[in-house]
């Protein structure tokens, strides 16, 4: 079974080079100014992603962007995918899609069962991929805690989805084994400390991904 990987939150080339390296699918950049990964300078932005290969999808991380950060953002050429990690209704996640021309992944938090079916059927016709976050935390992501993994069971998904919070190397087998899924995306879980990435972590995140 390939899982397919993303390494959110990178910020210096050394890491975005040992996710590559390691087989990571996506790796992300994040938009937002209030998070420990912010990447700031759209001069960095850019050049972090002119070091990814075709075939690794480059993520933009946005939480609630207005339409100038987006044009800004994307000007760098630097972002294949969008991740709308905030309250974005469907109508603006169509909107921005529609504006940018790029493919999009919503974000729909969960804090309870009904939040996946809810999320589902908000955004299958607008989004182009989803993500399954936990709702808990003092920032909109990025904070190191799961969910109730059951919520997933079973569930039929009519979009590709991931996986995401509070993943680790130690976890991410036994997510997978109970939601079904078969992407999955991590940050924290990778980082010697807050906001600042760990190249061994990431590589033994990837390694036991790939041993799925
Ligand atoms: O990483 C952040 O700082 C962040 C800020 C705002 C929104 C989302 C953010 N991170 C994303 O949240 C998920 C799960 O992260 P974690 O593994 O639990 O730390 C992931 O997509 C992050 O990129």
């Amino acid at each position: 079974m390939t899982i397919e990987a993303k390494i959110c939150g990178l910020s210096t080339p050394e890491t975005v080079d040992a996710a590559v390296a390691a087989g990571a699918r996506f790796v992300g950049f994040v938009t937002y100014p209030r998070s420990p990964r912010h990447v700031a300078s759209n001069d960095v932005l850019k050049a972090l992603g002119a070091r990814v290969p075709q075939g690794v999808i480059r993520t933009g991380l946005f939480v609630d962007p207005d339409d100038a950060l987006l044009d800004e953002r994307l000007a760098t050429g630097a972002i294949d995918l969008l991740q709308l990690h905030g309250a974005e209704t469907p109508e603006r996640v169509a909107a921005i899609k529609a504006r940018t021309a790029k493919p999009v992944m919503k974000v729909i938090k969960v804090g309870q069962a009904s939040d996946v079916e809810r999320g589902i059927a908000a955004y299958t016709t607008v989004a182009d991929r989803l993500m399954f976050e936990g709702a808990e935390g003092t920032l909109p992501g990025g904070n190191a805690i799961a969910f109730d993994w059951t919520f997933l069971s079973g569930r039929t998904v009519p979009l590709p989805w991931l996986l995401a919070g509070g993943l680790r190397p130690d976890n991410v087998a036994e997510a997978v084994r109970v939601t079904g899924a078969r992407g999955v995306d991590v940050s924290s879980g990778v980082e010697s400390s807050r906001g600042v990435k760990s190249i061994d972590l990431i590589r033994a995140f990837l390694d036991r991904v790939k041993a799925l």
